[in-house]
C-alpha cells in the first residue's frame, strides 16, 4: 500500500517535523515572530505554487476522481488556508513591499521545483504523490498540537486552520485516492511515486528549519563587485 510504505520510509523526517523546535516554540508560545513572519513569507509563495500545481497536474490526470480531488483541493486553498493566511498578513503588518523585497529562500525554491519537475522527469502519478505530504503532516501536526493548544493566539490559529474534522477527512480520501493510483501504476511508476513522497517529506522537514535559522542563499564573493 502506498501510504504504509511511503510513510514508513519517512518516519525520521516526520519525527524531525513533530520535534522540531520551530514546531515544540510554536506551541509553547515561545516561537519568535521573525521566525514566524519568516515562515509566512515563504509559505506564502509555496501556497500559490502548490494550488497551481494542483490545476496543472488535474488538467493531466485522466482519473476522474483524482482530477476532482485537485480541483477542489485548489479552490478550498484559496477559500480557506490562503485566505486565512491573509489575514494574519493584515494583522501582522505585512505589506506587499515586505514580500515583494525578501527573497524566496532555498529550501522554498527547492521544495516548489521539486513538485513542477514531477511533470517533467516523473509522471502525473508522481506528481500527485508529491503534494501527499502537505495536507497530510500539516493535519497530524494540528490533531498533535489542539491536544493542549498554544497560548499565543495567533498560533493558536495556525494550529486550528489543521486540526479540524474537515481536514482529517481530507487526508484520509487523498490517502484512499493515493493508494489507489499506485495499485494500478508500473513498477517504474511506483518508484517515482515513492521519490516524490520521500523528497517531499525531506523538503517539509527543512521548511521548519528554513524558517527557524532565516535561511537565504550564500552571497558568492561580494568583495568581486565592490570595485564597481
Ligand atoms: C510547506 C507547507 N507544507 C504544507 C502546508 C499545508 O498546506 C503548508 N501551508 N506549507
Amino acid at each position: 500500500m502506498f501510504t504504509k510504505r511511503s510513510r514508513a520510509l519517512t518516519i525520521p523526517y516526520w519525527e524531525g517535523s513533530f520535534t522540531h523546535p520551530f514546531i515544540v516554540e510554536l506551541q509553547q508560545g515561545t516561537l519568535s515572530p521573525e521566525a514566524f513572519r519568516y515562515y509566512l513569507i515563504q509559505d506564502r509563495y509555496y501556497l500559490e505554487h502548490f494550488s497551481n500545481i494542483h490545476l496543472l497536474i488535474a488538467e493531466q490526470i485522466d482519473n476522474e476522481a483524482v482530477k476532482e480531488m485537485l480541483m477542489t483541493g485548489a479552490s478550498h486553498l484559496a477559500e480557506g488556508e490562503i485566505a486565512i493566511r491573509e489575514g494574519f498578513f493584515k494583522e501582522l503588518g505585512i505589506t506587499d513591499e515586505e514580500i515583494a523585497s525578501t527573497p524566496i529562500a532555498p529550501t522554498a525554491y527547492n521544495y516548489v521545483s521539486h513538485m513542477y519537475r514531477q511533470l517533467l522527469d516523473g509522471s502525473v502519478k508522481s506528481a500527485v504523490a508529491g503534494l501527499l505530504p502537505c495536507a497530510w503532516l500539516y493535519q497530524e501536526i494540528g490533531v498533535e498540537l489542539i491536544k493542549s493548544g498554544s497560548p499565543d493566539s495567533l498560533y493558536q490559529r495556525w494550529i486550528e486552520t489543521y486540526a479540524g474534522e474537515e481536514a482529517a477527512k481530507d487526508v484520509a480520501y487523498q490517502c484512499d485516492l493515493l493508494n489507489g493510483l499506485y495499485e494500478e501504476a508500473s513498477e517504474r511508476e511506483k518508484e517515482q511515486m515513492i521519490q516524490a513522497f520521500v523528497i517531499s517529506s525531506k523538503m517539509e522537514y527543512l521548511f521548519w528549519e528554513m524558517s527557524y535559522t532565516h535561511q537565504t542563499w550564500p552571497e558568492g564573493d561580494l568583495s568581486a563587485t565592490s570595485q564597481y
